[in-house]
């Protein structure tokens, strides 16, 4: 394969815990990285193919969880920490030092306020939910993928037994319409 979905997907995926409790994600600076402690196991794990999700270096996609905001800390080096865009529904908390992105978070009014968006391969501990599908493929052509080779993408995430979209899971998308329709009043 020429190319790499993200090193947690490639070689296959690792399922998670049923009791994992949660653990610490680290950025990748060796001196004083920023710390964050989740007193939890993330939700909704998934590949995301969207711009403004964290990638490591070489990886088409960002693996993205979410987890109440009430179980997420920052225990070391908060102030190496600024917000990537003010203008985006998550505001993404990144290292001013390694880029590295610790967790996102959603002030505005929105479905989903209240958790926080984080990437669980900052972390050294096992036991983590595994990546559950594939979120906004086709937005990998916006960022510079061949589109000719988006089925070689999808053939793989189907190979690993994952379902690809190009938005979010069709649970996810309902729960989103579901608030939608009741702010407006037609549910
Ligand atoms: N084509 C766009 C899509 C960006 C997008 O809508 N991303 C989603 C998913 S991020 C995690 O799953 C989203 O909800 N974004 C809100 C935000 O980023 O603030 C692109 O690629 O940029
Ligand atoms: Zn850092
Ligand atoms: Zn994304």
């Amino acid at each position: 394969m020429a190319f790499s979905l993200h090193p947690s997907l490639d070689n296959g995926i690792t399922k998670g815990s049923a009791s994992f409790s949660g653990g610490k994600l680290r950025c990748h600076c060796s001196s004083s990285p920023v710390e964050v402690a989740l007193a939890g196991n993330v939700a909704h794990n998934h590949a995301c193919g969207c711009s403004k999700c964290w990638k490591p270096k070489g990886a088409l996609f960002s693996i993205v969880a979410v987890i109440p905001k009430d179980q997420l800390k920052v225990t070391a080096n908060e102030s190496k920490l600024q917000i990537v865009d003010k203008t985006a529904a998550i505001q993404r908390y990144a290292c001013k030092d390694c880029g590295v992105h610790l967790y996102g978070r959603i002030e505005n009014e929105h479905p989903f306020k209240g958790l926080d968006f984080v990437h669980v391969e900052l972390s050294s501990e096992k036991g983590w939910q595994e990546p559950q599908f594939a979120a906004f493929v086709s937005s990998i052509i916006e960022q510079g993928f061949n589109p000719e080779k988006i089925d070689e993408v999808r053939s793989k995430f189907k190979s690993i037994g994952l379902e690809t979209y190009d938005s979010l899971s069709p649970p996810l998308m309902d729960a989103i319409a579901t608030w939608t329709g009741k702010r407006a009043g037609k549910l």
